[in-house]
C-alpha cells in the first residue's frame, strides 16, 4: 500500500476559501477586506475594523454610530457572572478566567441555542461589549480589588483603560492600544482561528468556538508569546546584556520568543507599525530600555539566524509601557481576536462542510484482547 503524503502542522494546506483577510508573505503585507492593514491603522479605528471584518464594507457614519450604540449598551456582566468571576482562584490563569468567562456568557445567553446566522452575530456583538468587561473584572479581582463599571459614554478603547485603571490616558496611549488591536484583530488560518471554524463546522454555537479559540490562542507558540516576549526582556535586562543572553539561547537550541513564524519568513506585516507606536509609548513614558533591548535582540536573531520578529514581539512592551501586568497581554489579544474569529464563525456557518482529516495509522497491528488475568 503506497504511504500518504502527510502535511505535518498542515504545513502549506490550504484547507478552505476565505474573504476575510489575505496574507502576502512575499511582499510582508496583509489586508482585511481588501484594505492594507497599515492603512487601518492610521485612517480608522478598531470598531471601524471590527464592522468591517463582520459586514465586509467600512461604516458609513450612521452605521458606524449604530454599532458603536449596540457595543456601549451591552458591555455590562451579569450579577451572576462577576459572582462567578469573584470565585475564581487568585492565581487563576487569565486565559482560563476569560475562557470561563465567555463559556458562562454563552449559558446565559439569552439566544444560546439559536445557531442562526443573525442570531450568531447578535451574540458575537455581546461577546465583543462584553469581554472586556470580563478581562478587566478577572485581572482586577485577582488583586483585591473591586471590578470597575463600563462607562457608556466612552469609546472601546478609552473604555478598556477605564474599566483595567479606573482613568483614561492621553490620546497618545490610546492610539497605540487601539493600533495593537486592529493589527491583532484576524490574520486568516492562524491555529487559534482555525479551531474556531473547527468548532463552527460541528454546528456548534460562537461561544463554543470563541471559547475553543482562546484555549487555542494560549498556548506560547501562538498568542502567549506576547507574555513571554515581556518576561523575555526583563530577564535579558538591558540592551547591553542582549548578545550574550542570546548566544546562550542559541547553545541550547531554544526558542527565542516572539520570533519566526509559519507563514511569514522574511518579516511580519504588523511588525513595522506596531513597533513604530511602541516607540511612542517609549516617549511617553520616557523608558527606552525595552525598545532598545527589543532593537539589539531583533537585529542578531536576524543576523545570526536569518529569523524575523512576529507581532508579538513590540506588542509585549507596547502593553508593559502601557502599563498593563503581564498575566492580561494574552486576553487583550482575546478582546481584539474575538472580531476576526467571530468573521470566520460567520462565513465557515454560512457555506459549512465538517472539518475532519484523515490520520495515517501507524501503531500496532490488529490483535485479540488478552483476558485480564493473562496479562502480565
Ligand atoms: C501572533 C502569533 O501567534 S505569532 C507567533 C508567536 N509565537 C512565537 O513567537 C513563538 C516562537 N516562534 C516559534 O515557535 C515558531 O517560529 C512558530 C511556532 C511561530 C512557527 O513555527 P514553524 O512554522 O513550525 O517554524 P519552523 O519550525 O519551520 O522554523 C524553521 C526553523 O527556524 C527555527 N525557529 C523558528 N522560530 C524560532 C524562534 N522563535 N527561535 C529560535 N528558532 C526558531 C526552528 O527551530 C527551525 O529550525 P530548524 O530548521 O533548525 O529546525
Ligand atoms: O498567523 C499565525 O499563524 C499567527 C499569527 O500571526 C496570528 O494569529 O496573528
Amino acid at each position: 500500500m503506497t504511504e500518504p503524503t502527510i502535511y505535518k502542522g498542515l504545513v502549506g494546506v490550504y484547507a478552505d476559501v476565505s474573504a476575510v483577510s489575505k496574507v502576502m508573505p512575499e511582499t510582508n503585507s496583509l489586508t482585511y477586506r481588501g484594505y492594507a492593514v497599515q492603512e487601518l491603522c492610521e485612517e480608522t479605528d478598531f470598531e471601524q475594523v471590527a464592522y468591517l471584518l463582520w459586514h465586509g464594507e467600512l461604516p458609513t457614519a450612521a452605521q458606524l454610530q449604530a454599532f458603536q450604540a449596540e457595543e456601549r449598551a451591552n458591555r455590562a456582566l451579569s450579577p451572576a457572572l462577576l459572582r462567578v468571576l469573584r470565585d475564581f482562584p487568585k492565581d487563576a490563569h487569565p486565559m482560563d478566567a476569560i475562557r470561563t468567562a465567555v463559556s458562562f456568557m454563552g449559558m446565559e445567553d439569552p439566544e444560546s441555542a439559536d445557531v442562526s446566522d443573525a442570531a450568531q452575530r447578535r451574540k458575537a456583538m455581546r461577546l465583543f461589549a462584553k469581554a472586556p468587561t470580563a478581562v478587566a473584572a478577572a485581572n482586577r479581582l485577582s488583586k483585591g480589588l473591586e471590578p470597575i463599571e463600563p462607562d457608556a459614554s466612552l469609546p472601546y478603547s478609552e473604555n478598556f483603560f477605564h474599566l483595567v485603571f479606573g482613568k483614561v490616558p492621553q490620546p497618545e496611549v490610546i492610539k497605540s492600544f487601539d493600533v495593537s488591536m486592529i493589527l491583532y484583530a484576524e490574520h486568516t488560518f492562524n491555529a487559534s482561528t482555525f479551531t474556531a471554524r473547527t468548532v463552527t463546522s460541528t454546528g456548534a454555537d460562537i461561544h463554543g468556538a470563541i471559547a475553543a479559540g482562546i484555549a487555542a490562542l494560549k498556548g506560547p507558540l501562538h498568542g502567549g508569546a506576547n507574555e513571554a516576549v515581556m518576561h523575555m526582556l526583563k530577564e535579558v535586562g538591558s540592551p547591553e546584556a542582549a548578545v550574550d543572553w542570546l548566544e546562550g539561547k542559541f547553545d541550547h537550541r531554544a526558542l527565542v520568543m516572539g520570533f519566526g513564524h509559519r507563514v511569514y519568513k522574511s518579516g511580519d506585516s504588523r511588525v513595522p507599525t506596531m513597533t513604530k507606536y511602541a516607540e511612542k509609548m517609549a516617549e511617553v513614558v520616557g523608558d527606552r530600555r525595552w525598545m532598545e533591548t527589543s532593537r539589539v535582540l531583533a537585529k542578531q536573531m536576524l543576523e545570526r539566524k536569518n529569523i524575523h520578529p512576529n507581532l508579538d514581539f513590540p506588542a509585549g512592551p507596547a502593553y508593559y509601557l502601557m502599563g498593563f501586568d503581564i498575566p492580561m497581554f494574552t486576553p487583550i489579544f482575546v478582546c481584539s481576536r474575538i472580531t476576526g474569529w467571530a468573521a470566520h464563525v460567520f462565513e465557515q456557518a454560512a457555506d459549512n462542510r465538517l472539518i475532519r482529516p484523515l490520520s495515517h495509522y501507524t501503531g500496532v497491528d490488529q490483535r485479540a484482547v488478552p483476558p485480564l488475568a493473562a496479562r502480565g
